[in-house]
């Protein structure tokens, strides 16, 4: 479990949940899949959709697209690169993400919990304020990031606001089947099924597909490619992601991590899955 966040290292860790939603609207899920759990940094996409839909391009003159091959919370490269972080998906380009949204967004503390309840079509999904405030007090690390970026000019409103904002997003809490309908659409060229939405150009899903596969598992990004061949994107709250293109979407869960934070049965789980049917984009 995430240990660093106290709220989330009560978490019972012998838990685990699998569900496939494929572009036909067909659900399949085994063990706890209805079970909710802290999103945590998955929230990162659907932060980064929405900047996109504000600021189009223009985001990535303020954090860049490459992987970091660093852990997801490292401060060792934003020195050196002048407070540009080197993608959206590490904590760093979040905040900076974050700092965008806060910017442009009406009522940014409750934006993307609407967006996730549209593209789900369910709407009691809720921010775990227990966790947000226990991230909030063992911000260290993460205020050290925006304020570093700050210096550099990369960060424009307050500090402590946005981080707020963060850590509520990276709290809300979804089951592996609520994450399979919300992340549909980047199985079917931007377009969600349930809700008849073109959420994203066919162009603009490619691209986050692209930045999942890229960095969506942090410095474990290689070897997620290597041993599952998907687009992914997990948190440290023990979700993962995954995208077969044009095909479907499939969500594990299970809050045991791996030394660089991401799921341990969930990557498993997904390997055999990969490997037996085999799935990969390359
Ligand atoms: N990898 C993660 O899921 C990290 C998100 C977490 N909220 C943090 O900022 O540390």
């Amino acid at each position: 479990m995430a240990n660093y966040i106290p709220a989330l290292a009560e978490v019972n860790p012998d838990q685990f949940g699998i569900a496939i939603y494929s572009n036909d609207g067909t659900l399949h899920t085994a063990g706890d899949a209805e079970s909710e759990f802290s999103i945590q940094s998955i929230s990162k996409v659907f932060n980064l959709i929405l900047a996109m839909q504000q600021y189009g391009e223009d985001i990535w003159s303020r954090v860049g697209h490459e992987p970091s091959g660093q852990p997801f919370n490292s401060l060792v490269q934003l020195e050196y690169e002048s407070g540009i972080p080197r993608n959206p998906f590490i904590n760093a380009g979040a905040l900076v993400i974050s700092d965008m949204n806060y910017s442009r967004i009406a009522a940014p503390q409750y934006a993307m919990r609407e967006f996730v309840r549209r593209l789900t079509g369910n709407p009691n999904l809720h921010y775990d304020h227990a966790v947000s405030d226990s991230e909030f007090e063992t911000r260290a690390r993460n205020a050290a990031m925006a304020y570093l970026m700050q210096s550099f000019g990369n960060f424009h409103n307050n500090v402590e606001e946005v981080l707020r904002y963060y850590f509520n997003n990276c709290s809300l809490r979804m089951s592996c089947v609520d994450l399979v309908k919300a992340f549909s659409f980047l199985a079917n060229r931007g377009y969600c099924r349930h809700s008849d939405t073109q959420i994203l150009s066919e162009l603009d899903s490619k691209k986050i597909n692209a930045l999942m596969a890229t960095s969506g598992l942090y410095d474990e990004a290689g070897n997620f490619a290597y041993r599952v061949g998907l687009p992914g994107k997990s948190g440290v709250g023990g979700g993962i992601v995954a995208i077969v293109p044009d095909q479907f979407s499939v969500c594990v869960w299970s809050p045991e991590l791996n030394a660089a934070g991401n799921s341990l049965a969930g990557m498993s789980a997904l390997e055999i899955l990969s490997k037996r049917i085999g799935w990969s984009i390359f």
